[in-house]
């Protein structure tokens, strides 16, 4: 399948259409799809396809787009060898999630001091059958952590120090290069990648690198990030009001999260780690939050998280839904205090006089962050021409701002759901499974970012139903 294998590793271009193997054929959405009539399965290209300004009206991809940047689109389905094995009748064993080959790559954030070190430290020393290659990014000459890594005594694992400056700005290009001598000199050597920035890093640039640069995204994949949160110190370095324009890093580092570990949890009380809690998934709704004592946690929290992966989206969305209630349930018991604490002041019996309104009520006890996550749930089939022309104009206007997308959308006239996630402009979508004969089509959109306009989002959204709601 030559054509179809080009074309799922990323190298093809829209000609391939026109030569594509007998029994393959490229759907409306720009995905190459392959029936085994042998096996009865099917299979569809697995990523990489960059849609050309130029040529997405023709192939209606769905969420290519920014002007800034051309996006991929991956598919829930399988890899171009699935593809070969279909083609020769053979099913392979584990067809749905599929083997990807390609090496996974955990990124490990926080603030300053706030355990990452100690987690690498847990993770090299446990038993888990896996090879891990660690980059250390230290600011400054010397290099503290890399002695502090635990590595060397089980001589398993390649430890490599990026020492001249942080990698989510100076030394991205030294990062790249690394990654590609692993790759290049050390392939058969490890199983997993951890990368641990400095305390000070935005993960985003980070993030990035594995889906603009090409040949990395051939041979690597992100598995997700994991921040660490010191639960001492955390909620000052949250509120810490910066200039215009200069990013709060304790923040961002908890908003691009898959996974949040709350550590030193020994030195505050239980309430202070629930009101942080609550704080943290305010701004990220979508992580999972664990508590913990020198970053010890089980090691499936934090390797093999399929934070950037469309089979995850759903249990993504579903952990989205239990935090939010979470969060609203304490924003409700703070309504409840905040009255009785002010019984006798008659400004608060009128919510519009002392301008608490239900859903800010709880920023007024602290500073808002300015990050926060929105949901968008409602029922309905989406236009698909609407849909697209709304995410470009949200992506195009507002991508500095939207950190992560995820979301599973019902679109009309589409047997099968489609799910899709994003870092800034980056969307990466495909169909999935076919909707139940008696499920209900409920299309479900999560943001996380900065200054997001919850109204204004759900308004948009809510145009592209094929029967927008009543005003
Ligand atoms: N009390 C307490 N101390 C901890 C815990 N976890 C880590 N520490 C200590 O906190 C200090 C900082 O931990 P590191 O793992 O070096 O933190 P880091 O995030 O790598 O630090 P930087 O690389 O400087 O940003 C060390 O002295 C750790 O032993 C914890 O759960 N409780």
């Amino acid at each position: 399948l030559p054509a179809a294998c080009r074309l799922a590793s990323g190298h093809g271009h829209y000609c391939v259409r026109k030569c594509l193997p007998q029994g393959v054929r490229m759907c409306s959405n720009g995905f190459a799809r392959f029936h085994s009539a042998k096996s009865n399965l099917s299979f569809t290209s697995s990523r990489a396809v960059v849609v050309p300004a130029t040529l997405r009206r023709l192939v209606t991809p769905l969420f290519f787009v920014p002007r800034r940047a051309a996006v991929r689109l991956l598919t829930t389905a399988s890899s171009a060898t699935d593809l070969e094995q279909a083609a020769s009748g053979v099913a392979p064993q584990d067809s749905f999630p599929p083997h990807d080959p390609r090496v996974p790559v955990t990124i490990i954030t926080g603030f300053l001091g706030s355990g990452k070190t100690t987690l690498l430290n847990h993770v090299l020393r446990e038993q888990h059958g896996k090879r891990i290659a660690v980059i250390e990014n230290e600011y400054g000459e010397v290099d503290i952590d890399g002695s502090l890594v635990a590595a060397q005594q089980r001589g398993e694992e390649d430890i490599v120090m990026l020492n001249n400056g942080c990698m989510c700005c100076t030394v991205r290009g030294d990062l790249v290069r690394m990654l590609e001598e692993l790759i290049r000199k050390r392939r058969d050597k490890f199983d997993h990648i951890m990368i641990e920035t400095t305390g000070l890093a935005n993960p985003a640039p980070i993030i990035q690198t594995f889906y603009m640069e090409e040949h990395l995204a051939h041979h690597l994949r992100l598995d997700g990030v994991v921040t660490l949160v010191d639960a001492k110190h955390a909620t000052r370095h949250i509120e810490e009001e910066k200039p215009d324009g200069v990013v709060n890093e304790a923040v961002e580092q908890i908003a691009y999260a898959d996974r949040i570990i709350l550590n030193k949890i020994d030195l505050v009380t239980e309430s202070e780690v629930n009101t942080l809690i609550k704080r943290i998934q305010r701004i990220n709704t979508l992580a999972q939050v664990q508590q913990a004592k020198l970053a010890k946690v089980d090691m499936d929290y934090v390797l093999g998280v399929g934070g950037f992966d469309l089979e995850k989206v759903e249990s993504d969305l579903l952990m989205e839904e239990k935090n939010s209630n979470h969060v609203h349930e304490h924003e409700h018991e703070h309504e409840h205090e905040h009255e009785h604490e002010h019984v006798h002041t008659e400004a608060c019996h009128d919510h519009e006089k002392c301008g608490h309104k239900d859903h800010d009520h709880s920023h007024n006890h602290t500073h808002d962050p300015g990050v926060s996550s929105v949901s968008i749930v409602c029922e309905g089939a989406l236009d698909l021409d609407k849909i697209n022309t709304w995410l470009e104009d949200v992506m195009n206007e507002r991508s500095d701002d939207i950190y992560r997308t995820k979301g599973v959308l019902s679109i009309d006239g589409w047997d099968e759901r489609f799910i899709f996630q994003g870092v800034h402009s980056l969307l990466e979508g495909a169909p999935e499974r076919n909707w139940g004969p008696e499920e209900k089509r409920i299309n479900k959109l999560v943001f996380i970012g900065k200054k997001l306009d919850e109204a204004f989002l759900r308004k948009g959204f809510e145009e592209c139903l094929v029967s927008p709601k009543a005003q």
